[in-house]
């Protein structure tokens, strides 16, 4: 049967086998996005994606997360060794201040215009958070008896739809 996360169900005969994709995560709360890059990565390689054509990079924060796609998408495709897909990994959570919102706002939009310029799928992997708790369950790895779901797995799987969709 077909894992059915909100809305969100397994496309038929998603096979990753050849594809290279480019994840890029953020030092900020990194104990809650190495959960989700392991997501990214283990549903990626149970799609046939090869571990040798995953390329992790990390930045320190999310708004540097545009920036660095960018230059890694244009670099590898200038080596001739282009990516199929990428996924920005990072975590917002909301502080005392209006920084959280400055930040989602521009690593959003930016992410959005990375992958529409560069004409190669990019994942939305920003869990933008009201409070840890909620980061930790999206990640995984809530402390409630649940646990949560791993947002990473969901982008890892849509990587290898998008890549697929890109190449026909
Ligand atoms: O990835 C994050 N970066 C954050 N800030 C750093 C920002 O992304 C840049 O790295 C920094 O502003 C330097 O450019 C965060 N907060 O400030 O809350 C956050 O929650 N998550």
């Amino acid at each position: 049967s077909k894992d059915f996360v909100k809305g969100l169900t397994v496309a038929d005969g998603l096979n990753g086998s050849g594809l290279r994709v480019l994840i890029v995560h953020t030092r900020w709360n990194l104990p809650i996005v190495e959960p989700l890059v392991q997501g990214a990565v283990n549903t990626m390689k149970s799609l046939g994606v090869s571990e040798s054509d995953i390329v992790i990079r990390q930045v320190p924060g999310s708004f540097e997360l545009p920036f660095a796609t960018q230059t890694l998408l244009a670099s590898a495709k200038a080596a001739g060794r282009p990516f199929d897909a990428a996924i920005p990994i990072g975590v917002l959570i909301k502080g005392s201040t209006m920084h959280f919102e400055y930040i989602a706002d521009a690593a959003s939009h930016g992410i959005m215009r990375v992958g529409l310029e560069a004409g190669i799928p990019v994942i939305f992997g920003l869990l933008t958070c009201l409070t840890e708790d909620q980061a930790l369950e999206r990640a995984g790895v809530g402390k409630g008896a649940s646990k949560g779901h791993n947002h990473g797995e969901d982008w890892g799987m849509g990587a290898v739809e998008m890549s697929l969709l890109a190449k026909k």
